[in-house]
């Protein structure tokens, strides 16, 4: 059975028309674009909430929507699980209660109670009632719900804002856990582009109402047009590479690509949970806390020193924004004078330098 879900659908507002279609894997996929382009639209039309003017939503194999087909499952037939910003737990009732409501046994749904509730680490709280919770906990209860109720789909509506920072970095494993053991698709909008690609680097920009690209953040960014959307937002490289070894005199540990030997040192103490090989990790950096050298640097503190060629400068307002091909993708921002100095240009070998503390590690 395939695990995406498929749109192609049209859907007329007075000043706006949402013209959107694409087709999206079971990981998590970030939906991120400008506001009022679109994002609440394409969710709300995939949930049943909207009805689009035309076209045809797939989720799973099933047909939720055809306008040709007059097909236009209700909401409640659709088993899509949706977690609004404002977290809506009845507030009368348990957590446990919470949970239960509208489980469903009926369709087969290979989802565990215990299951759910381990990993999302909430068994203490079942006993409790919302207004007792945090707000992390309470995101976390609502994606139990949506589970529990036989969601084939995730579909999320800025699911950071309701909580602090600290708490997001908190959730962010929760789904990624969820997503990795019951394969279910998420799209999850925010309009947090670092947020975002801490919990994912597939993205899906949305602009004027249509599908401006869909793929790898890294891949994406290649293209001047994406680069220009996404930049404003706070850009950062997302690498997804995974434990080598421990350097433990050292306290470093190498991470590589499971892609290509791109390969980076990163302090210990900045990895949280368990540090063995095969482990995970993604890494963002931002461009502009990278420099570029034409020469390997010996006696410099820096432990990450990539070679790379460039394959693309792109030049905005006195600044030079250069993709290296380091095995990944990176990109790197210095002043158009540095480049003009060094005399960069696509073609050139060159090396990124950046310390270990100027990473974020998720
Ligand atoms: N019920 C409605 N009736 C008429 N127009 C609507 C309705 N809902 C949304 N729109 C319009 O459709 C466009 C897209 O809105 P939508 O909420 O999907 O954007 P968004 O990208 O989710 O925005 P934001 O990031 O601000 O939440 C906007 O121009 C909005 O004004």
């Amino acid at each position: 059975m395939s695990k995406t879900l498929k749109f192609d659908i049209k859907l007329q507002r007075k000043d706006f028309l949402l013209d959107v279609q694409a087709t999206v894997s079971s990981g998590i996929t970030g939906v991120y674009g400008p506001s009022g382009h679109g994002k609440s639209s394409l969710l709300n039309s995939i949930a049943g909430l909207v009805k689009p003017d035309a076209g045809c939503i797939t989720i799973r194999d099933e047909k939720v929507f055809d306008s040709e087909q007059k097909i236009n499952l209700p909401v409640q037939k659709r088993n899509v699980g949706y977690v609004f910003q404002d977290i809506r737990l009845f507030p009368h009732l348990s957590i446990e209660k919470n949970l239960k409501y509208g489980t469903r046994k009926d369709i087969g749904s290979e989802i565990d109670f215990d299951e759910v509730i381990d990993i999302l680490n909430i068994r203490d709280l079942l006993t409790k009632k919302p207004s007792e919770c945090s707000g992390g906990e309470k995101q976390r209860i609502a994606i139990g719900r949506a589970l529990l109720s036989g969601a084939r789909i995730l579909l999320m509506d800025e699911p950071f804002s309701a909580v602090d920072v600290n708490l997001r970095n908190n959730i962010i494993p929760f789904l990624k856990a969820i997503n990795l053991r019951f394969q279910i698709p998420m799209l999850v909008v925010s309009h947090d582009l670092p947020d975002l690609l801490s919990l994912t680097s597939d993205l899906l920009l949305l602009k004027e109402g249509k599908v401006k690209a869909l793929g790898r953040f890294q891949d994406l960014i290649l293209d001047e047009s994406n680069l220009d959307m996404v930049k404003g937002a706070g850009l950062y490289n997302v690498f997804d590479l995974c434990v080598v070894e421990t350097l433990p005199s050292r306290s470093m540990v190498l991470l590589r690509s499971r892609t290509s030997d791109f390969q980076v040192q990163v302090l210990l103490q900045m990895l949280k949970g368990e540090v063995k090989e095969g482990v995970p990790v993604k890494v963002l950096i931002r461009p502009e806390d990278i420099s570029i050298s034409l020469y390997p640097i010996s006696h410099i503190s820096l432990r990450n020193q990539l070679r790379g060629v460039i394959v693309k400068i792109f030049s905005r307002n006195g600044l030079s924004f250069c993709m290296v091909d380091a095995g990944e993708k990176v990109l790197v921002e210095i002043t158009e004078a540095s480049r003009e100095n060094m005399q960069l240009e696509v073609g050139v070998a060159v090396y990124c330098l950046f310390k270990s503390a100027a990473l974020k590690i998720f």
